[in-house]
C-alpha cells in the first residue's frame, strides 16, 4: 500500500456513519507478505476452542492481566509494526507500539460471541486479516432497559443526523486488510462474528465500510453473498500491565 501523509493519512480510511473511531484499510499488506505470515504461524501453538482456535504471542496474559515482557516474533513485527508507526496508530498508548498479538482462526461456520475487549489493553486494536473474508458484527453494549431506550433514542438521532448506520451493523473484512478500533468504538461497543458459512445481503445499506471495500465487484457479481473460507486474524494490542521480572533475570545473565 502507499502510506498516505501522517496527519491526514488515516482520515481517508475512517468508516463514516459509525461511532468514532473505526478505520478500514484494504490491502494493508501484499499477497506475498500474507503468504509469508501464514507460513510462519507455528502449527504446535494452537489452543482449540469449540468455534475457533487461537494462539497468543509472546504469551497468554497472567490471571491478573499482566504480560510477561518478551519480544514478539519477527514475522509479526515486520513489515507490520513500522507501517503502524507511519500511521501513528499506537502513538497514544503507554508503550507506543503493540506488545501482544492474538491469532484467531475461523473455519467456515465458526465465529466469536459478541464481547468487548476490556481494560487489560490500551483502547486501540489493530486487526490484520489473512485468508478469507467475513463480517464483523458491531453491536451496542447491553444496558438497563431504560438506559437502552434513552441511548437508542440518542444514538438514532445522532446516527440519522450523520447519515449513519443504526446498530447492530457490520464491517466487512477482506484478506490483507487492516481494521483499527479505538476511542468510543473500543469502549462503548461490542463486536462478534456470526458462526455461519455465507455472509449475505452485503451492500451499501448493510455494510458500514462498503465504500472502502476493495473487491465490491466480486460480491456484487455473487448477488451480495460472500462464501466463508478459513480466515486468520492478527489482533495487535498494547497490554497496560507488563512485568519485566523474567527479562531482568535474562538481562542479568546477559551482562556476565
Ligand atoms: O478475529 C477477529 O477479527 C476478532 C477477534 C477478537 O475479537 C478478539 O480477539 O478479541
Ligand atoms: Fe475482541
Amino acid at each position: 500500500m502507499t502510506i498516505p501523509d501522517k496527519k491526514h493519512g488515516l482520515e481517508a480510511f475512517r468508516i463514516a456513519g459509525l461511532p468514532p473511531d473505526f478505520y478500514y484499510i484494504p490491502n494493508f499488506i501484499t499477497a506475498e507478505e500474507e503468504a509469508s505470515i501464514l507460513h510462519k504461524i507455528p502449527a504446535q501453538r494452537w489452543t482449540h476452542l469449540t468455534h475457533r482456535r487461537l494462539q497468543a504471542h509472546p504469551s497468554t496474559l497472567t490471571k491478573n492481566n499482566t504480560l510477561l515482557a518478551a519480544p514478539l516474533p519477527v514475522y509479526l513485527t515486520r513489515p507490520i509494526i513500522p507501517r503502524f508507526k507511519e500511521l501513528s496508530i499506537f502513538d497514544n498508548t503507554p508503550y507506543q507500539q503493540p506488545n501482544h498479538v492474538l491469532i484467531n482462526e475461523y473455519k467456515p461456520g465458526e465465529g466469536i460471541m459478541p464481547h468487548e475487549d476490556g481494560n487489560a489493553y490500551a483502547p486501540v486494536v489493530a486487526t490484520v486479516s489473512l485468508g478469507g473474508s467475513l463480517c464483523l458484527d458491531i453491536i451496542a453494549k447491553p444496558t438497563s432497559p431504560e438506559q437502552t431506550r434513552d441511548l437508542e433514542a440518542d444514538a438514532t438521532r445522532l446516527l440519522q443526523g450523520l447519515n449513519g448506520f443504526t446498530l447492530p451493523t457490520r464491517i466487512f473484512q477482506e484478506p490483507r486488510s487492516l481494521l483499527i478500533t479505538t476511542g468510543d468504538a473500543y469502549r462503548d461497543l461490542m463486536h462478534g462474528i456470526e458462526a455461519i458459512e455465507i455472509d449475505e445481503d452485503l451492500n451499501a445499506d448493510t455494510v458500514a465500510n462498503w465504500d472502502l471495500v476493495a473487491d465490491r465487484e466480486s460480491i456484487e457479481k455473487n448477488g451480495g453473498q460472500s462464501m466463508r473460507e478459513t480466515r486468520i486474524s492478527l489482533t495487535y494490542r498494547d497490554v497496560l500491565r507488563v512485568s519485566s521480572a523474567a527479562s531482568k533475570v535474562l538481562g542479568g545473565f546477559g551482562k556476565r
